[in-house]
């Protein structure tokens, strides 16, 4: 049976003012209790066109931060807006016909439309909805989804020959109650590095030192996240950001990160530069689908 989704609960909550009791958070994590409301730093803003500082710019943001605001980064706010354009058109289908593209748990794959991904201990529900995409390499393209993502998405404009790029589009409906309830929990990504569009509504908060905090997107800037696979490689010195999203009362959020991930058989651990008899490797080197594997079933890496 389908899985009923987060934006179809929205769309017929009678109550302006209070939300299904699996949506609202446990109270250490619910954002109106979390939410660090005092004077914080920024997240680091990179220039891209700055060649003489940028690589040393990336590399303390990523040993600092995990996370890092780029400009200047040349993809064209035409691509950019042409992708949130064809996300947006997704989501105001009839709800039956975003049902075709359901993601379909027994292939094995994560691609297509649905809800919750990982179980919570606590039976708890985030409140939003996604697609899942591949778009590279081309042999992963699966061409029957969402047609209109087809050349749009940031494919053409990111395209690598080493790495696997899987698009998610989040979507979060207004949200009766943000301060208790969570778009998506508290997590690193999985990927090498995330290159997420952000939306003109806030939401994203990362936990720096201990506190959640809120980020305040540069307009036209791209967000990137350090992954694990990168935290992996470099033996912990940069570091794989803990980060949530938050939602909205009156507006719908949605959100385009696009997963940069190792091929699946590619073997990933620390390299051995990172690595010394004062420094010892500090995580196993397994396939990159091996990592996944783990992280999905909530398994010890
Ligand atoms: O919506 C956001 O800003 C973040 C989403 C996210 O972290 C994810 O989908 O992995
Ligand atoms: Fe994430």
């Amino acid at each position: 049976m389908a899985q009923v989704k987060v934006q179809a609960i929205a769309s017929m909550l009678q109550s302006k003012d209070t939300i299904p009791p699996e949506f609202v958070r446990m109270e250490d994590e619910q954002p109106g209790a979390t939410t660090y409301r005092g004077p914080a730093p920024a997240v680091p803003v990179i220039d891209l066109a700055d060649t003489d500082r940028v690589v040393d710019a990336i590399a303390d943001a990523s040993r600092e931060w995990g996370i890092f605001q780029l400009v200047n980064h040349g993809i064209p706010a035409a691509v950019i807006g042409e992708l949130q354009r064809v996300g947006r058109e997704f989501f105001e289908l009839p709800q039956e016909e975003k049902e075709a593209y359901a993601a379909d748990p027994r292939s094995g794959s994560i691609e297509g439309y649905g809800t919750q991904i990982q179980k919570d201990p606590n039976g708890k529900k985030a409140w939003g909805d996604y697609l899942f995409h591949n778009v590279w390499p081309p042999s992963r393209i699966n061409h029957g989804m969402w047609p209109r993502l087809e050349g749009s998405a940031l494919k053409k404009a990111l395209g690598g020959e080493e790495m696997d790029m899987l698009l998610k589009i989040n979507y979060y409906p207004p949200c009766p109650r943000p301060d208790l309830a969570l778009g998506v929990v508290a997590h690193s990504d999985l990927s090498a590095v995330t290159i997420l569009v952000p939306s003109d509504v806030p939401g994203l908060q990362i936990s720096k030192d201990d506190r959640w905090i809120d980020i305040d997107y540069v307009p036209g800037a791209l967000i990137i996240h350090i992954g694990d696979q990168i935290e992996i490689l470099s033996n912990g010195k940069y570091k794989s950001v803990l980060h949530r999203a938050t939602v909205n009362k009156e507006k719908v959020r949605i959100s385009w990160p696009v997963f940069c991930s190792p091929p699946p058989e590619m073997m990933v651990g620390p390299l051995p530069q990172f690595v010394s008899d004062q420094n010892p490797a500090k995580y196993k080197t397994k396939k990159y689908k091996d990592y996944q594997y783990c992280k999905l079933n909530k398994l010890p890496q």
